[in-house]
């Protein structure tokens, strides 16, 4: 069974547009907060680390696929579960359910990769999923 974290964000005013629902970028923002959370739970440690040890400086997003189901607004409390769908090569699909309460608010289906730094200039690249992050949230899975 695929191990399911949950991040939770409270709605602020500030991050509403006029019409006081959440303004969609902020979805985005607490996205990506929740894909690092899944990864703290399994223990992976933070991308400094794995810099030093894996060469992993981060999980940068290739692909993204949102249904806004329902708006949010202020004094909502969301529950982000995410999970990981699939491990590919390089690459891997992470999955996203906001939801208030039992309300589906967003839906999200994303492809990451572990990007490293490019040794020939800026930007990254991809590295294969490392093995070692692969097992330990497998491992996680596995107790789930
Ligand atoms: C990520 C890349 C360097 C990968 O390029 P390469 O190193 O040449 O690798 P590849 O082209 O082989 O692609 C790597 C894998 O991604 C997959 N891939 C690449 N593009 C896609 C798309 N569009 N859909 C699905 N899968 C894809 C590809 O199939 C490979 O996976 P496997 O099939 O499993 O092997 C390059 O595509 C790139 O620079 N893209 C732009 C990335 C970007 O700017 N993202 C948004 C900003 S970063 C960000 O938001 C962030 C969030 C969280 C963080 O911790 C860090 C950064």
């Amino acid at each position: 069974m695929s191990h399911t974290a949950v991040y939770t964000v409270n709605v602020e005013f500030g991050d509403c547009d006029p019409a006081g629902i959440v303004w969609f970028p902020n979805f985005f923002r607490w996205l990506d907060a929740a894909s690092r959370h899944y990864f703290i739970t399994c223990g992976v440690p933070r991308w400094e680390t794995t810099r030093d040890s894996l060469g992993i400086i981060g999980t940068p997003l290739v692909n993204t696929q949102t249904r806004f189901v329902q708006s949010a607004t202020y004094g909502d409390t969301l529950a982000i579960h995410v999970s990981v769908r699939e491990w590919r090569r390089k690459s891997f699909v992470q999955t996203y359910e906001v939801r208030r309460g039992e309300a589906l608010i967003l839906a999200c289906e994303e492809v990451r990769v572990f990007a490293a730094q490019r040794e020939d200039g800026p930007g990254i690249r991809a590295l294969p999923v490392p093995s070692e992050i692969r097992a330990l949230c497998e491992n996680f899975e596995a107790l789930a």
